[in-house]
């Protein structure tokens, strides 16, 4: 209530320091939205506060205010949708490099825009909002950006780009779209930069493109989401309140010196506060959304069929023709000297490859041309030969994110019961908790296998999953691969423990040079002198 209230008891200037806290409070929200997950750091806030800004004063006297916020949110999505389109798929300094770009070149876009076409770089906005007002507005907006933040982390989405933001490869084979839902959320953090800038446009009286599209908001922005916390929904304030503070007693005793503290305030956060104050305070509950449940289905027809499959890297042909098929319950091994093609075989049939030249079948779909995230939901999962967790996940939000994108959403309840289940099977039942990071190398293994088991897949490929595991633990690992197949599982395995070839494996191909050089039983390819010279000739000699 006293929130609400504020315009009525606070003067002009504690309004206006009221309202710079609600419109970073919600620039900072909405980027940590998209920014935290994913840890894509983007510096274009102020591309779409300042297209939001400058559709207000376009539109502002000659529309309903309505239709004004309604057309910014339309143009920061519409701009966030076609830059988001096509540089996504940058990661790391690069994408923070574009972001910084995006924002001049829009800024350079309008100049150009107003110089030529309206004849005048600066626009009035006369309007009959006040500041009382525009507190209120800014307040609603606010609370929508909460709402929407708190329903994004509770769905599936949030999840998926938490999984992203931990291992984008590993997400994507866990059948997460990770294009599509980065694209999502990049559009409606974008939507509410927009729209705050419309909301703010009154505030200036005249706008030019220096005001609307200062550089020194998006990184305004940033210090502040990482000084409260980018990691959770709440954190982004409690940065903003503290340097809305801070910045205006700068900007009235250093105004000459401000970019230079702005710059040691953002080095001292990333070295002392990593997290952000909420990090201090202790990591947030963390949510495992619904999933559907994991069940293994039996499945009788044939699976996966490969035909003449070729990889070549800049002339290196890795894998050169090699055909074989996969009939349902089989384990298929696959073996051969280091540097034979075997992993490039698996990524080709996972499609962390395409394929040169060849055909790949999972029942009667055609593989080629697909993209990990559609094979993985399609029924193919795979481990790593280095293996990959989402490491700041928890063990069982891990397993969760293999589930996100997998038929219908079933109760939290069932979701979390099915796995524990999965975990139990993999021996990790009492470690749900705890971040997979935290885990031993072999029992990130075992997480890996649970989170490809997650997907409910008719195939699994196993990349020497049994790598680097003691006797015992070796034993436990093979029995465990012989439940799977028991259960119907259908399981193709690259593996140099022959021990474990010889007690799985009903068929297995040898690999040298890219081609199959025999196939068969195991202790008949075993025996087989051209493999035995494959051997010797290799690096395992
Ligand atoms: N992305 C790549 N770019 C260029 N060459 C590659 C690439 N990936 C693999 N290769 C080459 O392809 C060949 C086959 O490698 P691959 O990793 O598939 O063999 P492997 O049989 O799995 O070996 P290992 O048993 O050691 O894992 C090697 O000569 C390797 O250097």
């Amino acid at each position: 209530a006293a929130i609400v209230a504020y315009p009525l008891y606070a003067n002009g200037y504690h309004l206006a320091l009221g309202i710079s806290v609600l419109y970073f409070t919600i620039l900072a929200t909405a980027w940590a939205m998209f920014s935290g997950p994913t840890r894509y750091i983007s510096l274009a806030t102020v591309a779409f506060f300042g297209l939001g800004a400058y559709t207000a004063a376009a539109l502002g006297e000659t529309m309903p205010w309505p239709v004004v916020l309604l057309a910014a949110a339309g143009v920061g999505a519409l701009t966030a949708a076609i830059t988001g389109l096509s540089t996504l798929r940058l990661s790391g300094i690069y994408f923070v490099i574009f972001s910084f770009g995006l924002a001049e070149l829009i800024r350079q876009l309008v100049i150009w825009y107003e110089v030529n076409i309206h004849r005048s770089v600066g626009r009035y906005l006369f309007s009959a909002v006040t500041q009382d007002i525009l507190y209120w507005q800014l307040l609603a907006l606010a609370a929508l950006v909460f709402l929407t933040g708190s329903l994004l982390g509770r769905s599936r989405y949030g999840l998926a780009l938490r999984a992203i933001g931990a291992d984008e490869t590993a997400a994507s084979h866990s059948g997460i779209d990770a294009t599509r839902v980065k694209l999502g959320v990049f559009i409606l953090s974008a939507t509410f930069m927009a729209v705050t800038g419309a909301v703010m446009a009154p505030r200036w009286t005249y706008i030019d493109p220096a005001i609307a599209f200062n550089p020194t908001i998006s990184f305004q922005v940033v210090i502040m989401a990482l000084l409260g916390g980018a990691g959770s929904l709440f954190g982004p304030v409690l940065g903003v309140i503290p340097l809305v503070l801070l910045f205006e007693v700068l900007t009235a005793t250093l105004p000459n010196h401000f970019s230079i503290v702005l710059g040691i305030i953002f080095i001292l956060i990333v070295m002392v506060l990593p997290n952000g104050v909420i990090g201090l305070i202790g990591t947030a509950r963390r949510h495992i959304p619904a999933g559907s449940a994991a069940t293994i289905r039996k499945v009788d027809t044939p699976l996966l069929a490969a035909e003449g499959v070729s990889k070549s890297f800049s002339g290196l042909r890795a894998v050169n023709g090699v055909s074989f098929a996969v009939t349902p319950g089989e384990i298929l091994g696959i073996i051969g000297p280091n540097g034979s093609g075997k992993t490039t075989l698996l990524n080709t049939l996972s499609g962390a490859l395409a394929p040169s030249s060849g055909t790949i079948r999972l029942g009667d779909t055609v593989l080629n041309g697909l993209r990990p995230y559609q094979i993985a939901r399609l029924g193919l999962a795979r481990t790593f030969q280095l293996v990959r967790v989402m490491p700041d996940l928890t063990v069982a939000e891990n397993v969760a994110a293999a589930r996100l994108f997998r038929g219908a959403p079933a109760s939290m309840r069932g979701s979390a019961e099915s796995a524990g289940d999965l975990l139990d099977l993999v021996g990790l039942g009492a470690m749900h908790e705890a971040p997979a990071g935290d885990l031993t190398y072999i029992d990130q293994k075992r997480l890996e296998l649970a989170r490809a088991l997650a997907l409910e897949p008719r195939l699994v490929l196993l990349d020497e999953w049994l790598a680097g595991l003691n006797p015992s633990e070796l034993e436990t690992g093979i029995a465990l691969i012989a439940t799977l197949r028991d259960r119907g599982l259908t399981i193709i395995m690259v593996e140099h423990v022959m021990d474990a070839i010889r007690a799985l494996c009903g068929h297995c191909i040898v690999m040298n040079a890219g081609s199959v050089i025999a196939r068969g039983a195991p202790d008949e390819v075993l025996a087989d002198p051209k493999v035995i010279a494959a051997y010797l000739g290799g690096d395992d000699a």
